[in-house]
């Protein structure tokens, strides 16, 4: 029964639901928290389900030696090292859509916190002062909204602040004009957007390119008066440079609920007049914590129980209904893989995938990283349809794919074609209405060879006696033939020769095939059925 830990403070939704999929759980919403003692038991869980506390770091990913998937209930996946998890297999998985709503809701509600002092205004007056005067605001009709970042939730801020009346002008290069036009907001640069507005929201994840995309520079090009909202990430915004522009003025307000350092005890912005923050409660709401643990919890039973992926950063998604369809042709593919990583023993230099037919339409992204894995696993056998195309990546391995028409008498096929230094090696294949992956062509001689987990290959040329010397052998050395198949290029010309095993052929029997003098090359290989 696979295990999987709850480390971090999760509706106890997700519990019952891990059970409902017969899947054990320990719920310890402290242990994130624990680096040690995370540390010490994470070897024991095949899923790990987390928010922003628990931190996934290489080290303790190194000791996950069961962990196959991280649901993060939630958006931000910056507490997991992407890199190292998908190095490592793991499939790592958000819930984009749980909190959205509730996120740009806090979002808002700063921005109103912020223009009308609500929490200095609030404090006084509880204080029994009655400052009336102190906390003049400012109005958000007819104000422009900066938007830096138009994905989900900023794109629910926009919907809101234009039911405010107000101007929304985004930044996001990834935004199109069609979908700003949809949204109702001008698309523009980062430089106008920092011109003209009065109010600015961030809502983007924190990148390479994202971190401190809010300098003194930026700042300095504000309109005096500006306030800032970040409800995004930490990091984003040069917390020195904005306290230095709220004291001098030049900024009239803040609203964070992020850090560039959390929990944040301390920070520049902290104790300025007209600064709100709030200590990362953009998620915090009942309903968007029952969505994000009911999510997260499906989505790793899911995974774990029938290899469907959804929401995945680190992998092409496999939709629950495709999952079914799709398996065949994972198989193939990394059957197809496997067959000419075996073959191949020098550097691989580019890899292609060419989907022909139905094929084509499928989820092609999820068949070429299974094809990848498929070539990598006779060098290392825990690849996987996650870590492949990273470590292909890092070695400098081109991967390129061609989708085509149906171009043969196959429904569908898929070739793959892997380039070393000094040759080519290409593999065709299909999969039958019985679901069963077949190999259909090999160096460009057709053939129809099922698929088992010991075969053997040899190349010869097309002369008599080569039936009878392969299944004499295998027979003198007491290894079972389940399948045979053989293709020829022409007459006399190149063959192959494919034999489905019931075993692995031993030396003996391979030594007396290479005494003969017949085979160009015997090679036995295996394949994960
Ligand atoms: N405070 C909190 O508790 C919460 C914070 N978040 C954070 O909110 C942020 C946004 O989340 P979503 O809207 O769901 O993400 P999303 O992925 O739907 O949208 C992000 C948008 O940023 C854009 N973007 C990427 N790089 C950019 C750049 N250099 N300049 C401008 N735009 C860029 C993307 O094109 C995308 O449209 C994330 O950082 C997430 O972690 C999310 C939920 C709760
Ligand atoms: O979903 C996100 O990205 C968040 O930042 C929410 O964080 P949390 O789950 O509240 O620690």
């Amino acid at each position: 029964m696979p295990k999987v830990l709850v480390s971090d403070k999760l509706s106890e939704t997700a519990v019952q639901i891990f059970r409902d999929n017969g899947i054990e759980v320990d719920f310890e919403p402290a242990l994130g928290k624990d680096k040690d003692a995370l540390l010490a038991r994470i070897g024991e869980y095949d899923g790990l389900a987390i928010r922003s506390a628990t931190k996934v770091t290489d080290k303790l990913l190194a000791a996950a030696t069961n962990l196959k998937v991280i649901g993060r209930a939630g958006i931000g996946v910056d507490n997991v090292d992407l890199k190292a998890a998908s190095q490592k297999g793991v499939i790592v998985m958000n819930t984009p859509y749980g909190n959205m709503i509730t996120t740009a809701e806090h979002a808002i509600a700063m921005m109103f916190a912020v223009a009308r002092q609500i929490p200095e205004a609030s404090a006084s007056t509880h204080a029994g002062k009655w400052e009336k005067s102190k906390f003049m605001g400012v109005e958000l009709t007819n104000k422009t909204l900066g938007l830096v970042g138009a994905g989900n939730i900023g794109s629910i801020v926009a919907s809101r602040a234009l039911g405010l009346k107000m101007k929304v002008l985004a930044y996001d290069p990834f935004l199109s004009e069609d979908r700003a036009k949809e949204l109702g907001v001008t698309k523009v640069e980062l430089d106008e957007l920092l011109g003209k507005a009065d109010f600015i929201t961030l809502h983007v994840p924190k990148t390479e390119q994202t971190a401190n995309m809010i300098t003194a520079e930026a700042i300095a090009k504000m309109k005096p008066g500006v306030r800032i909202i970040n409800c995004a990430r930490g990091g984003l915004v040069d917390e020195d440079a904005l306290a230095d522009a709220l004291k001098s003025g030049h900024v009239a307000g803040a609203a964070f609920d992020v850090f560039a350092v959390e929990p944040a005890t301390d920070s520049p912005l902290f104790n300025l007049p007209n600064v709100v923050v709030t200590p990362h409660l953009g998620a915090a709401t009942t309903e968007a914590q029952e969505n994000v643990a009911l999510q997260v919890a499906e989505q790793i039973s899911d995974y774990l129980n029938n290899g469907a992926v959804t929401n995945a950063i680190n992998m092409p998604s496999i939709t629950a209904e495709e999952a079914p369809i799709l398996g065949p042709f994972v198989k193939l593919a990394s059957h197809l893989g496997a067959f000419v990583g075996q073959m191949t023993r020098d550097p691989i230099e580019s890899i292609n995938i060419t989907y022909d037919g139905k094929v084509a339409e499928m989820n092609t992204k999820a068949l070429g990283s299974a094809a990848i894995a498929g070539v990598m696993s006779a060098q290392n056998p825990d690849v996987n349809m996650v870590s492949a195309p990273v470590i292909a990546a890092d070695r400098g391995i081109k991967v390129s794919s061609t989708t085509q028409e149906k171009s043969g008498v196959f429904d569908s096929y898929i070739k793959l074609t892997v380039k070393t230094a000094d040759r080519e090696r290409s593999i065709a294949g299909t999969v039958f209405s019985d679901g069963k992956p077949r190999f259909i062509q090999i160096k460009g001689i057709n053939i129809d060879a099922e698929v088992g987990s010991h075969m053997l290959y040899t190349t010869n040329k097309d002369v008599p006696g080569i039936i009878g010397t392969l299944g004499q052998t295998m027979g003198e050395n007491g290894v079972n033939i389940a399948n045979f198949t053989l293709g020829r290029s022409n007459v006399g010309a190149d063959a192959i020769a494919l034999l489905y095993l019931d075993d692995a052929p031993n030396d003996t029997a391979l030594a007396k095939l290479k005494a003969t003098g017949l085979f160009q090359s015997i090679s036995p290989l295996k394949f994960d059925i």
